[in-house]
């Protein structure tokens, strides 16, 4: 197998004073004062490597302990798909993680924790921005999920093409037990797989459902043990590709149409309520309460 990593995505995730980069609006310098805490370095927390003879790459998320989606690695995450999404070899990526028993716990929360007013507006559209890209990305993409997959983990996972997930983990929207609301646009990327009845159960109460009750309605497509999820994903990818790529992109372009112009309507509002809702006293209260809860059951 030829595996080579991509030296100019590495190179630019090393370098993370400056987002976001994302297409539509011009890079920002960030108050670095609240950078969230991570056990891994910017440079460490994403891994990509190419094979050349199956075009795919990986994108290896390896932001310890639990992938928790800060501003400088979702940041990191939408340039490395663009790169990706500009290197004319490449078909497909498999989105895998290297965190044990954890694809993504989803959002840092750290980001929501007494954030600056102009951080959160920032960190709040480098996601969107990310989301739009991944799902409508020419790209095939494979979510190999080898551990929990939790809220912003779900975006991640939902908005690919084919997910693989290991037994016995949770996935799905659970972001009512921190007393925040999910955005419409992952609503809808989930209604998309599972239908509606099952996204406002599961979005109203918060949620996970097991991996096997995640196949069973369709929020995963395979679950295989977990050693074998990447092996499984590149050999789903492998099939995938075999289908002509602009008859595939169109499809998904097609079939994910309404979401998009509905985000794209949407999208201003959305960070406006972001912004405005998350430094509230009683969100504030309930999210720091949240994060108690996560330390105190050790
Ligand atoms: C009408 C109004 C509309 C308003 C719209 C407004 C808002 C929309 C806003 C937000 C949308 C948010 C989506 C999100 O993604 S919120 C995040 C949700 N995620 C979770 O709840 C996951 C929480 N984590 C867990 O359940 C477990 O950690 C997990 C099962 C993933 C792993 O368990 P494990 O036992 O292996 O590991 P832990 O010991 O629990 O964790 C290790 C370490 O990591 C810290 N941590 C875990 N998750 C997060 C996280 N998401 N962010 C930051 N930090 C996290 C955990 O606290 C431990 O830290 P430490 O004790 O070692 O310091």
């Amino acid at each position: 197998m030829t595996m080579r990593s991509f030296g100019l995505i590495r190179q630019c995730c090393n370098a993370l004073v400056r987002v976001p980069l994302a297409r539509e609006k011009s890079p920002v310098s960030l108050p670095i004062s609240h950078l969230s805490r991570s056990l891994t370095t910017a440079a460490e927390a994403l891994k990509i490597t190419y094979d050349e003879k199956s075009e795919v790459a990986t994108m290896h998320l390896c932001r310890k302990p639990v992938n928790g989606l800060s501003l400088e690695f979702i940041t990191q995450i939408s340039i490395a798909l663009e790169k990706l999404e500009n290197e004319r070899s490449c078909r497909g990526v498999i989105i895998s993680s290297g965190c044990d028993n954890v694809f993504c716990a989803g959002l840092d929360i750290n980001e929501m924790l007494r954030p600056t007013p102009e951080r959160l507006e920032i960190f709040w559209k480098t996601l969107q921005d990310m989301w739009l890209q991944l799902f409508t990305t020419r790209l095939m993409t494979v979510a190999a999920i080898t551990g929990h997959c939790i809220a912003g983990g779900c975006l991640i996972s939902s908005a690919c093409d084919h997910r693989v997930m290991a037994p016995n983990f949770k996935i799905g929207l659970n972001e009512v037990k921190l007393g925040i609301v999910a955005p419409f646009w992952l609503v809808d990327s989930v209604k998309n797989l599972i239908g509606y009845r099952q996204t406002e159960w599961s979005l109203m109460k918060g949620h996970l459902f097991s991996s096997e009750d995640a196949l069973r309605l369709g929020l995963v497509d395979k679950v295989v043990p977990q050693d074998q999820v990447v092996l499984q994903a590149e050999a789903d990818m492998a099939e995938w590709l075999q289908v002509p790529d602009s008859a595939r992109h169109l499809s998904k372009t097609l079939m994910r149409r309404d979401t998009v112009v509905r985000f794209r309507s949407g999208r201003e509002a959305d960070l406006k309520t972001f912004v405005n809702y998350i430094p509230k006293e009683s969100i504030q209260k309930t999210l720091h309460s949240y994060v108690e809860s996560l330390k105190s059951k050790k």
